[in-house]
């Protein structure tokens, strides 16, 4: 069956469909990752986009339960240069097309995914709607019209607060669309996680008494989260927090800082990061459209701890007076290299020092 993608400058590309039958609009943007596939269809960051694979050759590892970061999927379409249908890997569980079937995702091989990523990187990320049906391009620049959905949050968030119990610091999990990565850092560091969802109350985040509260990535616009930012408004200087994709763009909104989208963002698994306090190059995974604006940090309590360094923009921050820091790339991994898995050591002291400031204050 022939699948068809158009994108919102009018290009037209044709290709051969798998997956999911049917016609599904989207952000279209790309990863360059090598590896790690399965991290990257089932992080609920990619919400509501059609993602472009730019390895050329996916689903051959097949889909396993150890590499999920989520339960299921929520990007639109998969492009891809060349689908492999039959998996072959010790550790797969079931092929690509099945587990794409089950999450009614459509997907397009057969394009040219180098000359795709191009056009993004040149002419700025772009909407574009895929179809695995039997549709003409007349329908599908009709719908290309209706206006994507902004309230991606909500649709990834965890409904109810749920708690892994464990003996160590008890770390709240603001979720506006969590990888399991998160919850795997600290559980190692024998953190108790209690998550909750993406509009839980301050006052209700006060009674669950927590040593710290780490604000995860998610989709979309932070500038879309004004509850999220008035809450972390709230919670700065009470409890220790850790910033982390999303999290970070709204800990910088909190304390009066700007976002802006950037023409194309940074999608892949090894972006060169400086910290620039002890001059360390870290290569690090990133997957965001929106970035932190220098110049709005000016009259803020923020400074910028990191760099990226293929483009300056901001990767990291820091609050002066309270115990906050945040990073724009993923420690966490998953996927892509663990350099940055001292960042949840940084906020395992962070906790601690806050707590033992805490009991003095109180003794
Ligand atoms: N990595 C993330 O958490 C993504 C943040 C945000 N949705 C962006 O695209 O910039």
């Amino acid at each position: 069956m022939r699948a068809k993608l158009l994108l919102e400058d009018g290009t037209r590309l044709t290709g051969v469909s798998f997956g999911a039958e049917k016609k599904s609009l989207g952000e279209v943007v790309f990863h360059t990752g090598m590896t790690g596939y399965q991290e990257i269809l089932t992080n609920p960051s990619f919400c509501g986009q059609i993602v472009t694979l730019t390895n050329p050759l996916i689903g051959n590892c097949g889909i396993n339960r150890k590499d999920a970061e989520s339960q299921g999927s929520f990007i639109h379409g998969l492009v891809v240069r060349e689908f492999a249908s039959v998996p072959s890997h010790w550790r797969s569980e079931k092929s690509l097309e099945r587990w794409l079937k089950e999450y009614d995702i459509p997907g397009i091989a057969g394009v040219d995914t180098r000359m795709l990523t191009r056009k993004i990187r040149m002419e700025g990320s772009m909407k574009g709607i895929i179809s695995t049906q039997d549709t003409s391009w007349e329908e599908l620049e009709e719908r290309l019209g209706v206006p994507l959905r902004e309230d991606l949050v909500s649709i990834v968030s965890s409904r109810s607060i749920h708690t892994s119990p464990n003996y160590g610091k008890r770390v709240v999990l603001m979720d506006f669309g969590a990888k399991y990565g998160l919850q795997r850092d600290l559980a190692k560091r024998g953190c108790e996680v209690v998550v909750v969802p993406w509009n839980t109350s301050a006052e209700k985040i006060h009674r669950l008494d927590p040593d710290g509260i780490l604000l995860s990535n998610g989709p979309g616009d932070p500038k879309n989260v004004p509850e999220g930012i008035q809450t972390i408004q709230k919670l700065l200087g009470h409890y220790p927090l850790f910033g982390i994709g999303l999290g970070h763009q709204l800990l910088a909104l909190a304390c009066g800082g700007d976002t802006q989208k950037m023409r194309f963002g940074h999608w892949g698994s090894n972006h060169p990061v400086k910290d620039l306090g002890t001059g360390q190059i870290y290569m690090t995974p990133q997957h965001h459209s929106y970035t932190v604006r220098e110049e709005s940090l000016q009259n803020t309590r923020l400074e910028i701890t990191h760099i990226a360094l293929n483009d300056g923009t901001c990767e990291g921050l820091s609050h002066r007076e309270f115990p906050a820091f945040s990073v724009q790339y993923h420690p966490e991994a998953a996927p892509g290299p663990w350099d940055s898995g001292h960042l949840f050591d940084q906020f395992m002291d962070l906790m601690e020092s806050f707590a033992q400031k805490e009991g003095m204050s109180h003794a």
